[in-house]
């Protein structure tokens, strides 16, 4: 398994590098540089770019307004099933409750809990760590991409990949569930009151 710089991507290894790897079946890569590049799936993309630790090229960070802050948008476009992003961080196994006193409400909305194999996780993002992952927005209504979480070496990643083709330009967003985000209300109320 490859180590990971602080810039994200291991040292000596270029974009092209990156392109030119192949994941073998245990989503592992191999450093080995391969003239042509093999079609690789969807999963085996996701795995590539979990073990590089690197976002995908046709995404970028854009400001949209201060009320809903930074989102991601594609400026290539993606597939339907596609790897999109992986919403990186530090993974915590949950035994027992997160002691939410030490995050404050900012760093709390980047905090993702889960259920892999029947035991409780937290993906805890709230470091900004250049990672585009953790910008992404909520849509309970249209969303284009869904967290899917695949597994490498024994720990869970969680993934998104394209539900709908998406063009450059638009917004990559994901339904974040069922709770009652804030924002929700704020746009049911401003519908109500137009
Ligand atoms: C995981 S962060 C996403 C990145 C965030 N927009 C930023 O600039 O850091 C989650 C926060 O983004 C904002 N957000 C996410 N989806 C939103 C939406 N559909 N409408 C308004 N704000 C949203 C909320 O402030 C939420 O607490």
């Amino acid at each position: 398994m490859l180590e990971g710089t602080t810039a994200g991507r291991p040292e000596g290894v270029t974009f092209k590098d990156e392109m030119d790897h192949i994941g073998d079946h245990n989503g592992e890569i191999t450093m080995e540089r391969v003239r042509k590049r093999k079609r690789v799936t969807p999963q085996q993309d996701a795995e590539q770019h979990i073990c590089l630790k690197i976002d995908k090229a046709g995404l970028e960070e854009r400001f949209i307004n201060l009320h809903k802050g930074r989102g991601v948008f594609a400026t290539e476009d993606f597939r339907k099933g596609d790897f999109v992003l992986e919403y990186r961080g530090n993974l915590l196994k949950q035994d027992s409750p997160l002691d939410l006193r030490h995050y404050d409400d900012t760093e709390a909305v980047f905090l993702f809990d889960f259920k892999w194999k029947g035991k409780s996780y937290c993906l805890d993002a709230s470091v900004e760590d250049k990672s585009l992952g953790r910008l992404v927005n909520d849509d309970n209504k249209k969303p284009n991409c869904k967290m899917k979480t695949i597994g490498i070496g024994g720990m869970p990643h969680l993934c998104l990949f394209a539900i709908k083709d998406i063009t450059p330009g638009e917004e990559v967003t994901y339904n974040y569930g069922n709770a009652d985000w804030p924002w929700r209300k704020q746009v049911r109320q401003h519908i109500m009151d137009n």
